[in-house]
């Protein structure tokens, strides 16, 4: 282990070095301490123990550039005495070297490969899925800390809703009202409540690790330094408070619009098409009949007035996910 006086610069030496950087160590003056464990795994544990574990991921796909240059900010601050931590904290950038190539993914896409996915294949995303499941499941298994994952993300497509959260299947658990209303401060928009296990990082920590966790969407894609970083100020105050202690998850949503996903649109063949055109942005909403996706012996129209697609994609392999259908739901998360 490095014990290097030589401050971290978390995003600088991951795309420095992103297939391997050497683990190292920074005491900071307040005893906060910082363990590079690997390329983009960093744990930040604070003196006194916290009253909860919080995983905050970044770059899962390497293309999504504002969350891992948030994330940098709040690490550089922490590393700069200007942002106490007092919470137990693990922060991983997912996809170093398809940051570095300023791809979504090198062989695979990562966020289909969690809960165990990564198993049937040996690309880099395998392995690197397998990495984030071990160092993930120390983390949070090393106290009893209630456990938050905040997976960052940012979409394809424009968006009439920018901002927004995926709550992932929850099984037999129910939603958390603080959480929404906590997002809803975060300035997210809507939540989409998912309706179907996945290979996502945050319905791996929910239903492994029993986290609050949310993939949460702050914008479309931009290349490094295109980012407005005053667009994410609530998003990035909101993280900062609960590292440091100050979220107390007191506040109950007020106006955010609640989504279910009414159907995931899985890509059959080769013959997968899309019915909607190209600049057409996320939230974009259908009268009832309309055809969104057809594919060999199969049509998705929609089933009711109102409904809207979310992330469609016709370049993933078959068996995978190619759109989301959502329509508003009544669910209260006030109750
Ligand atoms: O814009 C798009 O089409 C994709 C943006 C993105 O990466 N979204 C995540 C959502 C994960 C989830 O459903 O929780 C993804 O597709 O992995
Ligand atoms: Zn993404």
């Amino acid at each position: 282990m490095n014990f290097s006086v030589k401050p971290m610069r978390f995003l600088a030496d991951t795309l420095a070095q992103p297939n391997e950087t050497p683990a190292r160590e920074q005491l900071l003056p307040d005893g906060t301490t910082l363990r590079l464990l690997d390329t983009g795994l960093l744990r930040v544990s604070p003196s006194q123990p916290g009253t909860h574990r919080v995983l905050i991921s970044c770059g899962i796909h390497g293309n999504e550039t504002a969350p891992m240059e948030i994330v940098d900010a709040i690490v550089g601050d922490i590393v700069a005495g200007e942002l106490t931590v007092n919470n137990e904290l693990l922060i991983v950038i997912g996809n170093p070297p398809a940051a570095v190539a300023a791809e979504r993914f090198i062989e695979e896409n990562l966020n289909r490969l969690f809960s165990g996915k990564h198993q049937s294949s040996r690309s880099l995303e395998s392995l690197r899925a397998a990495q984030i499941e071990q160092v993930t499941e120390a983390f949070f298994t090393a106290g009893d800390e209630p456990r938050l994952h905040y997976d960052l993300h940012t979409a394809i497509r424009g968006s009439q809703i920018e901002k927004f959260a995926v709550y992932p299947y929850l099984h037999s658990r129910t939603w958390s009202a603080p959480q929404i209303g906590f997002l809803e401060q975060c300035g997210i928009e809507a939540v989409l409540f998912s309706k179907q296990p996945s290979g996502t990082y945050s319905y791996h920590t929910s239903h492994l690790h029993e986290a609050d966790s949310f993939t949460i969407e702050l914008g479309k894609v931009r290349q490094f330094g295109d980012n407005d970083m005053t667009n994410f100020s609530a998003i990035s105050a909101g993280l900062r408070r609960v590292i440091a202690g100050q979220e107390l998850f007191k506040q109950t949503p007020k106006s955010i619009k609640l989504f279910a996903v009414v159907e995931e649109v899985i890509k059959r063949s080769e013959a997968f098409q899309l019915h909607i055109p190209a600049e057409a942005k996320n939230f974009t909403e259908y009268p009832k009949g309309s055809l969104l996706a057809s594919d060999e012996g199969y049509e998705y129209r929609t089933q009711q007035d109102g409904e809207r697609f979310v992330f469609p994609i016709t370049n993933v392999p078959p068996g995978q996910r190619a759109m989301l259908v959502v329509a508003p739901t009544e669910l209260d998360p006030i109750d």
